[in-house]
């Protein structure tokens, strides 16, 4: 069945409303200054993320508790593994790294997440997460050992989306890396969204309007943005 987190986001995909996440790390994020963090991102933003690749146990519930204090906006959990849970959140995106071949990134975080999340009320929202080369070493590429898929083979980015699809992911995440030198490209975002019938998420390296409109131009449904939210004043 589906949550009602996901039934807005497919109407909203359904009205071609784009949608703007912005990315919060819990291990960089200052609780005492959300006010000003609040302030200074984009109106237009629809989500707030939070998840990290390495994050202190327990900061991802006090980073959640903050937030849910000071907005409404909704709260999804991006987390880098089964530690990263806090039933204060609206929703978690249950990823599996589809683009490496790490199982303990494919299934074994996930089975141990279950014993936390079999009487969670959280809205659990299965998402196929693809690592694409941003032109950096990323930390999701350290943490998991996993080597990010070239941009150059669009067919096999757009094969790992479908496939992803077909065994029942609800949304593809197409992720450059946070800090990404070069986010993922448009031609690539435009083949995955012709292949695909479920939302389009796309990051890593977005830091510009322009690099933000050319995702949603090319068929991002969402957008997340983290690192150009960090250390602005
Ligand atoms: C479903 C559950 C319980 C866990 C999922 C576990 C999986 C499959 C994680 C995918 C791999 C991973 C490590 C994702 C992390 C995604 C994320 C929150 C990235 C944010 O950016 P950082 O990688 O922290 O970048 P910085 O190094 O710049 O802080
Ligand atoms: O920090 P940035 O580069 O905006 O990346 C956001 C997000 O996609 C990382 O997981
Ligand atoms: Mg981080």
């Amino acid at each position: 069945m589906e949550g009602i987190f996901y039934k807005i986001f497919l109407k909203s995909v359904a009205e071609k409303e784009k949608q703007l996440a912005i990315l919060i790390d819990p291990d960089k994020f200052n609780n005492s200054e959300i006010d000003t963090f609040l302030k200074k991102i984009p109106k237009e933003t629809t989500h707030l993320f939070v998840g990290g690749s390495t994050v202190a146990n327990g900061e991802t519930e006090e980073t959640v508790k903050a937030l849910k204090a000071e907005t409404k906006l909704p709260i999804f959990l991006f987390p880098g593994n089964h530690s990263q849970i806090s039933d204060l959140a609206d929703a978690l995106l249950f990823l599996t790294l589809l683009s490496g071949r790490n199982a303990e990134y494919l299934i074994g975080q996930q089975i141990k997440s279950i014993s936390k999340l079999k009487n969670s009320p959280l809205e659990i929202i299965s998402t196929g997460y693809i690592l694409i080369d941003g032109g950096k070493n990323s930390s999701v590429s350290k943490v998991t050992n996993t080597e990010p898929l070239p941009q150059e083979n669009i067919e096999i980015i757009v094969h790992t989306a479908l496939a992803g699809q077909f065994v029942g992911a609800k949304l593809i995440y197409l992720e450059a890396g946070s800090g990404a030198k070069f986010p993922v490209k448009q031609e690539i975002i435009c083949e995955v969204k012709k292949a695909i019938n479920i939302p389009l998420i796309v990051g890593g390296g977005i830091k510009t309007d322009n690099q933000k409109q050319a995702a949603y131009n090319s068929g991002a449904d969402m957008v997340v943005m983290g690192t150009a939210f960090e250390n602005a004043p």
